[in-house]
Order: C-alpha cells, then sequence, then structure tokens
C-alpha cells in the first residue's frame, strides 16, 4: 500500500493567475511547475536562467522534492536544468525556482504560466555517516567509470 504524504504550497503573494503544481494524470509521477516571470523571458542558446514558480512548500522530513525536466521541452528545444534534479529540501521554506538551461541552437521564450519543469517527491531513507578506516571488499573494488568497457 502507497502511504498517503500532506504536502503543502503556499502560493506566494502576486501569484494567484498561476494555478499551485497540478499532475496532467492521476498517476504521473510529476506536479508540473509554471513560471511566474512578470514579462516574457528569452534564454539564448548556452544561457542559465534562474525561473521563479510563485510557490513555497512544506512536506513532512521524510520527503524530499526534486525538480526535473519536462522531456517535451528537452526534445523539442534543448531546454533543460543545469542542476538536474534540483534538490527542494523539507525545510527550505523559500520560493521554489528552476535553473533553466537552453542547449539548443534557437532563443527560447518564457511566457509566465508555461509549465517548465516538474516536481516529483520522494521519501528519504534515514542516514547516519560514521568515518571508517577500512571498507569491506567486493568484486569492483575501485572499478568505476566505464572499467567493464562499453
Ligand atoms: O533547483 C533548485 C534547487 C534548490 N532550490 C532551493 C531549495 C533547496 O532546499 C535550497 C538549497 O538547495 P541546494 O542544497 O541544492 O543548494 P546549495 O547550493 O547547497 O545551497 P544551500 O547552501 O543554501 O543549501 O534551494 C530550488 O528552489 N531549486
Amino acid at each position: 500500500m502507497h502511504l498517503l504524504y500532506n504536502v503543502r504550497i503556499q502560493q506566494l503573494p502576486g501569484n494567484d493567475d498561476l494555478s499551485i503544481p497540478e499532475r496532467m494524470s492521476e498517476s504521473a509521477a510529476g506536479f508540473d511547475l509554471q513560471a511566474a516571470v512578470m514579462d516574457e523571458t528569452v534564454l539564448e542558446p548556452g544561457e542559465r536562467v534562474l525561473i521563479p514558480t510563485g510557490i513555497a512548500l512544506e512536506m513532512p522530513e521524510e520527503l524530499e522534492a526534486q525538480v526535473r525536466p519536462r522531456s517535451g521541452l528537452a526534445l523539442k528545444h534543448g531546454i533543460t536544468l543545469l542542476n538536474s534534479p534540483g534538490t527542494i529540501d523539507s525545510d527550505y521554506r523559500g520560493e521554489v525556482k528552476v535553473i533553466l538551461h537552453n542547449h539548443g541552437q534557437e532563443p527560447f521564450s518564457i511566457r509566465r504560466g508555461e509549465r517548465i519543469a516538474q516536481l516529483v517527491f520522494q521519501e528519504l531513507p534515514k542516514v547516519r555517516i560514521t568515518q571508517a578506516r577500512e571498507l569491506s571488499a567486493t568484486e569492483r573494488g575501485s572499478g568505476g567509470f566505464g572499467h567493464t568497457g562499453k
């Protein structure tokens, strides 16, 4: 059975014209985030920009929220997130923002209300870090970064 977590969303002042993040279908993993830009913003090829979303979140500490790109924007326009996935900590009460990056060849224009990214909530395991002198042996050992070939 799935656990149900209660996440509170505050629409920040001046953003009543936007809707709170919504899923486009009942089982969609992501809640779409809208651009809360005041004026149309143009993202030139190779440029990055911090886009406000007009919302702040309050979620249980067992959760994090990830800001992820929308595949349609990535495929059609080369628009993605520079820090994908962005991490929203459960104790963060500031505005959720999105670092968009234009990998495409054309300028990309962002208008107020456009769905630019999505939020996916994840459960976080409890982790305690301890310092160790030695680590257990494994078959892989320190092999990585493609050591098994293509
Ligand atoms: O795409 C993102 C990434 C982060 N944040 C907000 C929420 C997050 O809780 C906070 C800090 O993010 P992160 O830990 O990634 O940034 P940092 O560079 O380590 O900053 P800090 O020192 O403030 O933790 O910034 C966003 O709104 N969007």
